[in-house]
């Protein structure tokens, strides 16, 4: 079922031996090395304060390191170093303008970059398709569901067409079936469109649904605890979540978090 990107196994991101520490002194992350490929649907697990927001953060350019290297070795870097118009994020929430039209949040990127209304309206239609929104292009924030403006913020981060989409538990603060009516969404448009997804999540279901790629962190200090691949043989739908090879992967999952819990040490 993994598009066919995900068996190029080329890499789209590397991080190597990145220290974060804040200006507190709070060593978010040590010496963390993870690199990413084309393709892959990745989930990112761990403890409340392992760091795993601090990583998707620093890859999407809104924290530099202490000490390491992040390598885009497929991608054309800006005079900044950042791979301009690469990467988009999905945060918990939606960071909707209330003021504006459905539309005009998800032209909001494509206005950053100088576009013209008229001239990307065809590619607005279009993300908002892909998240079954084509008929709320008039519609404002507030008269929308909550599942509803979080498929807005995904048409918003799409409509770039990014190579790599960084979600922060962009699901977390939703109800349970519109979080798996989303999850099917997002893997579908990763089937769609071959991108490659980076996912922190705190459910170990949720990861166990989606991913192709299981990264565990631990806490203290915050860097990578286990690193495996999920069979993505059985398609995920609804017959997947009471299959035996699910109940399998979530048990995978969870015994590698509490590794990682019982992992963490007293350094902070
Ligand atoms: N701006 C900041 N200044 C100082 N410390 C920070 C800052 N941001 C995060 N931290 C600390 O860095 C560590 C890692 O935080 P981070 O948010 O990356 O963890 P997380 O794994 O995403 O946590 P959670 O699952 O609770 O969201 C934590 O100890 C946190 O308190």
């Amino acid at each position: 079922m993994a598009p066919a990107e995900a068996l190029t196994q080329k890499p789209l991101v590397k991080l190597e031996h990145v220290t974060k520490i804040f200006s507190n002194g709070t060593i978010a992350l040590k010496d963390m090395s993870l690199t990413v490929c084309q393709g892959q649907f990745v989930s990112l697990l761990g403890p409340s304060g392992c760091g795993k927001s601090t990583a998707l953060r620093i890859m999407a350019s809104l924290g530099d390191v202490t000490r390491g290297t992040i390598d885009w070795p497929t991608s054309r870097i800006s005079a900044k170093g950042k791979p301009e118009g690469d990467i988009s994020f999905v945060f918990q929430e939606p960071t909707l303008m209330p003021w504006a039209t459905v539309f005009d949040n998800v032209f909001l990127p494509l206005k950053l970059r100088g576009k013209s209304k008229a001239g990307v309206r065809d590619e607005i239609m279009a993300a908002l398709a892909t998240v079954g929104l084509q008929d709320f292009p008039n519609a404002y924030p507030r008269e929308l569901s909550g599942g509803m403006k979080m498929r807005v913020s995904i048409a918003r981060a799409l409509v770039t067409k990014p190579k790599l989409l960084l979600m922060d538990e962009p699901f977390a603060a939703l109800d349970e079936i519109t979080r798996q009516k989303l999850n099917d969404d997002v893997l579908r448009l990763w089937h769609a469109t071959g991108i490659t997804v980076i996912f922190v999540t705190h459910s170990v279901f949720e990861s166990a649904y989606l991913s192709n790629r299981i990264v565990v962190m631990r806490a203290r200090p915050g860097q990578v605890f286990d690193d495996f691949p999920l069979d993505t043989s059985q398609e995920r739908d609804e017959s997947y979540r009471t299959s035996e090879e699910y109940r399998l992967a979530c048990e995978k999952v969870s015994r590698s978090l509490q590794g990682a819990i019982q992992a963490a040490g007293g350094e902070h």
